[in-house]
């Protein structure tokens, strides 16, 4: 888990994913608390206007019932009739059928008095229907209507109002001064209209304002008449609103229903819009984190992996195939371009140090010859060769050159090391023999697959070309000249192939050589030493 964390790719995934979920929560809160609030509101203003229009039809209903009940009101056989002047006023008016046809449930006329003087109507719980002077028997259905309407009386203004009412039932009721024709006079007394607010009422409503209406007495509403009530459920809005009444006990409901398609249809496309928005956001994220990979994660790692395999002294030197920086970061012409091109320069250059400390470590700095570090493995190696050839090799020794020193001094002594030297990288390196400065004027040459006699024959060939050389060498006690002693020795004869024996038998023979007269060659042999010269 800890190397999960460690991914810059990883990180980032969880970084996006992070973003992401931050991104869809914010939506989600803003599709909670700010869009529904709103389309909520909107359906509410929208459920009180609709509440709003039916309450204005059924206004309207109340003010066709006032013109109506002016309309009998102001008329001189009312006027008449109410006075107890016109006898056929009631039979030749009041019927059945009238009442039905114009929806009245009751019609009540009071004297100047404000007495009842004449009632009629159609019962709505039996539907008999009765004409009565004054309040007989046959009228008693009407007596809780009546007072009802009687405080209407209280108030009455000239030209008369209309009311809704709650008991006995729900119903309008018109109220208009009885005047004459001519609305000339005092109010000779009042009529009173009923009409119930029944299903023919509110089909009216349903057909005026095209939705469905209830109009019930509910026993008490908490509610005042403006605070409309709103009950939904997913398909439907219950609305409702206290009406205002004469009376109050029990209160008037108007009620309807609307589809909520405006409202779910708004939610719908906010919410399509929302999965949309999120369904973006994950692309773009996926593209950011596909970008990101492809642009940085992926050179970064190829950078990565490189740079963990320039490990060992080949990488240090640059002789494996892996000193070079992939070729495709190289290409690149963005940053990762240009870090690639220091890193190679930079690499480069450690390659150059790393082979110039090389050679140092493994060179003479006086001759330029191999040292003795390069021979010793290079003689290991010789040894360690398949098949085991014989491998031979040189001591060489400049004679007397303490003598030399002391005689040239020691800058020339050098200078003559040098001419030794060439001398011998002339005769022998150039057969690929490696020649080496193992001391101050000592010298070993490695002859590898070559066995002791051919190995004398170079010794000889080398010996005489530092004679042939002629460097001037007065103190010498050998030949007024430089000269040198060679001791040789192989593999073959001897029981263990190692190094040190070799290079031991090596010294013994240039022992012998210098011990017999120098300037010469002695290979080693177990019993005796051969000499050349
Ligand atoms: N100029 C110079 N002299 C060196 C260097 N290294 C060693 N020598 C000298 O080489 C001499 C070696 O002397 P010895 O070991 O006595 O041997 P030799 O005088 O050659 O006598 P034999 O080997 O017995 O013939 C010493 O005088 C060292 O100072 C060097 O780098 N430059």
């Amino acid at each position: 888990m800890k190397h999960f964390f460690r991914s810059l790719a990883h990180r980032f995934l969880i970084g996006l994913a992070g973003l992401l979920l931050l991104a869809i929560s914010a939506l989600f809160l803003i599709e909670r608390l700010v869009v529904m609030p709103v389309l909520l509101e909107e359906e509410n203003r929208r459920a009180a206007q609709e509440l709003a229009r039916i309450g204005q039809a059924l206004e309207h209903n109340r003010s066709s019932l006032l013109a109506q009940v002016r309309d009998w009101a102001h008329w001189d056989d009312t006027y008449e009739f109410v006075q107890g002047r016109h006898d056929t006023y009631a039979s030749a008016n009041f019927s059945r059928e009238m009442f039905e046809d114009m929806n009245y449930q009751v019609m009540v006329f009071y004297t100047a008095e404000k007495d009842l003087y004449w009632v009629a109507g159609i019962d709505p719980a039996t539907g008999k229907y009765t004409v009565c002077s004054r309040a007989t028997n046959d009228c008693l259905w009407t007596r809780s209507l009546l007072e009802v309407l009687r405080p209407l009386l209280a108030d009455t203004a000239q030209s008369g109002f209309a009311v809704n009412v709650s008991r006995p039932w729900p119903a309008m009721a018109a109220v208009a001064p009885i005047l004459r024709t001519d609305r000339s006079g005092a109010a000779a007394g009042w009529l009173v209209k009923v009409r119930l607010i029944d299903s023919r009422v509110t089909s009216l409503l349903e057909e005026q304002t095209g939705l469905p209406v209830a109009i019930n007495a509910r026993k008490s509403m908490a509610s005042s008449p403006e605070h409309t009530v709103v009950i939904r459920d997913s398909g439907q809005l219950e609305v409702s609103r206290r009406l205002a009444a004469q009376t109050t006990d029990p209160a008037l409901e108007l009620t309807t229903r609307m589809p909520r398609e405006r409202f779910q249809t708004a939610a719908r496309l906010f919410r399509f819009a929302l999965a949309w928005t999120a369904a973006l956001l994950l692309l773009v994220m996926l593209m950011v984190l596909s970008l990101l990979l492809l642009l940085v994660i992926r050179p970064l790692g190829q950078f990565t992996r490189f740079t963990r395999s320039q490990h060992g002294i080949n990488s240090l030197l640059g002789t494996d195939s892996g000193g070079t920086v992939p070729p495709s970061l190289l290409k690149r012409r963005d940053e990762f371009g240009t870090l690639a091109h220091h890193f190679q320069s930079l690499l480069d250059q450690q390659h150059a140090q790393g082979r110039m400390l090389l050679k140092l470590s493994q060179h003479d700095s006086l001759t330029g010859l191999a040292n003795r570090r390069l021979f010793d493995a290079s003689l290991e190696q010789a040894l360690m060769a398949p098949g085991e050839p014989a491998v031979s090799v040189m001591m060489i020794d400049i004679d007397h050159f303490k003598l030399y020193n002391d005689h040239y001094g020691h800058p020339a002594g050098d200078e003559c090391l040098v001419r030794v030297a060439e001398a011998m990288q002339a005769t022998m390196g150039q057969q690929g023999l490696l020649v080496a400065r193992t001391g101050g004027e000592e010298f070993n040459i490695l002859l590898p697959g070559t066995p002791l006699e051919v190995a004398m024959e170079h010794a000889e060939t080398l010996r005489q070309s530092i004679e042939d050389l002629g460097l001037e060498h007065t103190s010498s006690p050998v030949l007024n000249v430089v000269t040198v002693s060679v001791g040789v020795a192989s593999t073959r004869g001897i029981s263990k192939r190692s190094g040190t024996r070799l290079m031991s038998n090596a010294d013994q023979a240039l022992y012998q050589a210098k011990d017999s007269g120098r300037n010469r060659v002695t290979g080693y042999a177990q019993e005796s030493a051969l000499s050349a010269q």
